[in-house]
């Protein structure tokens, strides 16, 4: 792998369809490493058929796409595999194994892992489980629930400790405050950026949340019309002359001070 590249993620020319329609047509994106970069665009637009694409869960017509300085179209299904235990994926609903307690959800990817020989014994196992519970910030008592027995907030931090699990260099964020009150996004956006500067994490995060945007995001990339459009910072994107960007940027309840902050 070429670890000297400066992009952790390169998306180039790359066009997707699925059945007969086009969702991307010649999109470029680039994430660098140490990078936090929002993905914003409308409902429908391809922003987490985009991501599915970039963790190779769908093939694209044509175009690359480069994770690690390594262009995925050419590796083996091994040598994928084994780069799919370097990034964490917290999809839109924590996408936890429903049979599996916390903690057997939160151990999967070390489990995983002994698979290629680099395993850890059963005590370390259970301290780096217990470790990336805390770091979430869910108690001990948690690990033996069910995802059925946990609120919404519960189910994303136990989704992020799995995430973070085999300390991820690089998480791939899909409206993780999705259906999260605004007390509980806002905990939950804090406990990210606490990660974010803890880890030096690179993350690509699809939200429509204006806060989790301000708070996390480097750089906010705006997918319109199946390409990116526009990569900047809040306050050039927010600038943007666009029918979307208008629209998600209008002064919304509570985050009027924001963007008086952003358009000054
Ligand atoms: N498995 C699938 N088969 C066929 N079409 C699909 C499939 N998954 C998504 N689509 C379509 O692809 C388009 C892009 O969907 P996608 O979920 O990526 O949008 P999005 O930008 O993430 O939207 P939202 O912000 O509402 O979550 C949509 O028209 C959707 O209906």
């Amino acid at each position: 792998m070429n670890e000297a590249s400066e992009n952790i993620i390169a998306v180039r020319k790359l066009t997707t369809q699925l059945g007969k329609r086009v969702i991307h047509r010649d999109l470029d994106l680039e994430v660098r490493r140490g990078e936090v970069m929002g993905l914003i665009g409308s409902s429908g637009g391809g922003k987490t058929v985009l991501l599915q694409h970039i963790i190779g869960l769908l093939r694209q017509v044509s175009g690359s796409i480069e994770l690690f300085g390594e262009p995925i179209e050419k590796m083996t299904a091994e040598e994928f595999r084994y780069i799919t235990l370097r990034w964490g994926v917290l999809f839109q609903q924590g996408a936890l194994f429903s049979a599996l307690t916390v903690f057997d959800n939160v151990a999967f990817p070390f489990r995983e892992l002994k698979k290629y020989g680099e395993g850890v014994d059963e005590d370390t196992l259970r301290e780096l489980v217990f470790l990336k519970l805390q770091m979430a910030g869910l108690e001990a008592k948690d690990a033996w629930k069910y995802p059925a027995e946990l609120s919404g907030g519960m189910v994303k931090r136990a989704a992020l400790a799995r995430a973070l699990a085999l300390d991820a260099e690089l998480l791939f964020l899909d409206e993780p405050t999705s259906g999260l009150d605004p007390i509980r996004s806002a905990e939950f956006d804090s406990l990210l950026l606490e990660l974010r500067q803890e880890m030096q994490l690179s993350a690509l995060l699809v939200t429509h949340d204006l806060d989790s945007l301000a708070l996390l995001c480097d750089r906010i990339a705006i997918l319109d019309e199946g390409k990116v459009l526009i990569t900047g910072t809040l306050e050039e994107v927010a600038h943007f002359d666009h029918p979307f960007v208008k629209e998600f940027f209008k002064t919304r309840p509570g985050e009027e001070r924001r963007l008086r902050s952003i358009r000054n």
